[in-house]
């Protein structure tokens, strides 16, 4: 069994006149993030992790914002088009863990659906896809509510 592991990182700036949207759900709040695509800050760094494990880059390479066929697209779709490359080499996702660093809304009540959203895309059990929430106490870009940053981590496992 080969096992690979990734990490990533993004950042989305908070902007009035946007959705929220994070895990492919739409959070009600009265900022959303500014983004080429529809800017799904934890979908963008859970696939950075899988592109990073797989030796594939990051996803302004693969999905660049100058291209005009993913100006507000679902981050979702481009989800799908990561698990379809890492597994035209092989892998499966053995587990993700991330972390959402906003100050508000609180998104522990979000959760279950961000993961229902997710999990299957990933081919990940319940148990096998791990999401956090911290505020940073008021310090930095995203305790002042100016963005929201995420880091996520992932195994890639190919029995060979
Ligand atoms: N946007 C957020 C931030 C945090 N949470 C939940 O609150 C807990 C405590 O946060 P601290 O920043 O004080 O550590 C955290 O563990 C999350 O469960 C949240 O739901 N939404
Ligand atoms: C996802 C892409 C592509 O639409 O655009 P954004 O939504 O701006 O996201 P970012 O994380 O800045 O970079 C990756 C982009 O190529």
């Amino acid at each position: 069994m080969k096992i690979k592991v990734g990490i990533g990182y993004d950042v989305h700036q908070l902007v009035s006149g946007r959705k929220l949207i994070l895990g492919g759900v739409d959070i009600p709040h009265e900022l959303g993030l500014l983004g080429h695509s529809d800017a799904d800050v934890l979908t963008h760094a859970i696939m950075d992790a899988l592109l990073g494990a797989a030796g594939l880059g990051d996803i302004g390479r693969h999905f660049p914002d100058t291209d005009p066929a993913y100006r507000g697209i679902s981050s979702l779709v481009l989800l799908e088009h990561v698990m379809t490359l890492i597994r035209s080499l092989g892998y499966e996702v053995g587990n993700v863990d991330a972390v959402i660093a906003a100050q508000r809304p609180k998104l522990l009540p979000h959760m279950t659906d961000m993961k229902a959203k997710l999990g299957p895309l990933l081919g990940l059990e319940e148990s096998d896809l791990n999401l956090k929430a911290t505020t940073t106490e008021r310090l930095g870009f995203e305790g002042r509510e100016e963005g929201i940053s995420v880091t996520a981590v992932c195994l890639l496992e190919k029995s060979s």
